[in-house]
């Protein structure tokens, strides 16, 4: 049940100034702060943060959940992340919890598509080989016509096949329900998807159901020389049974997110054979700012007017 404070509460705590500038003066009725979790000693004072009613956290600053306990009259938080496997637990009772969904949609594809396209068309050979003045043509794996299968098709998921299938290839949807009118496929299916599969594409969030998902049984069913991505969170992906894979020869990766996370030095993954990583960027970029912007004027718009504020989570 969500906080009922007759709208007491009404003040909106915000990581950015100047946002009411840029996008035109904020509802009346609401006290605007802001706070950007950075500077020590600069947040409101205690009766400010008690009147505050919907919070929209500073991105990427952990320590700033300790400010919870302080905001006392708190009915909503904005995390302007969309995986929010972390924060859920440290709710209030009746304080509802909204992600970042669609912020990250453009960039996390993006940067998958570029891990793929790297993988398949050897860039980091062709790197490397520039460096060392190397110049040693060979046809390359392609995305055109290849089969992408991705897994924990949601919101980044459609933004990624939009890419896709520009680059023409053959993309299979996967959820965790079945969606048949959308040509959406369960999980139960992988078993007979993932032979099929040149590329498999993991998008899933962080959650108990998630959480080593990918094994080495679905590992095993793809076939000679398949690539596997993630893109979401790293515990979904069985990290020993993707060495194993790689090791051999067997399977590539590419991976944007990794267990553990950050990957200590000289972790196996780090150098391991075929496997392409970057440092969990791929919702980080300048595609990020203006659309978080745009979803706090439209939160403190429907907080103003008493309205649902969007991206619930968890939202089933
Ligand atoms: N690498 C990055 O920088 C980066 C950036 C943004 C988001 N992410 C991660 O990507 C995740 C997905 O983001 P989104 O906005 O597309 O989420 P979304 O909620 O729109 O889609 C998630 C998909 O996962 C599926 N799913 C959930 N539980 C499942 C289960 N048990 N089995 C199978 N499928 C399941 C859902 O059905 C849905 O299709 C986020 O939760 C976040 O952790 C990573
Ligand atoms: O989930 C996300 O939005 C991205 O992974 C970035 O969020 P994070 O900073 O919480 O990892």
């Amino acid at each position: 049940m969500t906080r009922d404070l007759h709208q007491t509460a009404t003040g909106v705590l915000l990581p950015w100034a100047g946002l009411d500038r840029q996008h035109g003066p904020w509802p009346e009725g609401v006290e605007v702060q802001v706070w950007d979790g950075l500077t020590p000693g600069s947040e409101p004072a205690g009766d400010v943060l008690a009147r505050v009613g919907l919070w929209v956290m500073p991105y990427a600053v952990p320590d700033a959940v300790n400010l919870l306990p302080k905001l006392t009259g708190l009915r909503a938080v904005q995390s302007l992340s969309a995986g929010v496997e972390k924060l859920l637990p440290l709710m209030p009772a009746g304080v509802t919890l909204h992600n970042g969904r669609g912020l990250h949609d453009a960039s996390t594809a993006e940067h998958a598509l570029g891990l793929i396209l790297a993988a398949q068309r050897d860039l980091p050979q062709w790197v490397a080989d520039q460096g060392a003045g190397r110049w040693e043509p060979h046809f390359t794996r392609s995305l055109a016509d290849a089969r992408v299968t991705i897994v924990g098709y949601g919101s980044i998921g459609a933004a990624l096949e939009r890419r896709l299938l520009a680059c023409e290839a053959d993309v299979v949807r996967v959820a965790r329900r079945a969606r048949p009118e959308e040509g959406v496929h369960a999980v139960a299916d992988l078993p007979a998807l993932l032979p099929e599969t040149d590329i498999v594409v993991l998008v899933l969030p962080e959650n108990p159901h998630t959480v080593g998902m990918f094994g080495a049984e679905e590992l095993a069913a793809l076939p000679d020389g398949a690539l596997v991505v993630n893109v979401g969170r790293g515990r979904t992906l069985d990290t020993g049974a993707l060495l194993a894979e790689t090791r051999s020869g067997r399977l590539r990766a590419a991976l944007d997110v990794t267990d553990p996370e950050p990957l200590p030095a000289g972790h196996p993954l780090r150098h391991a054979p075929g496997v392409l990583l970057t440092p969990h960027v791929a919702g980080g970029s300048a595609a990020f700012r203006p659309r978080a912007e745009r979803l706090i004027i439209e939160q403190v718009r429907r907080f103003a007017a008493g309205e649902p504020l969007h991206h619930i989570f968890p939202r089933d």
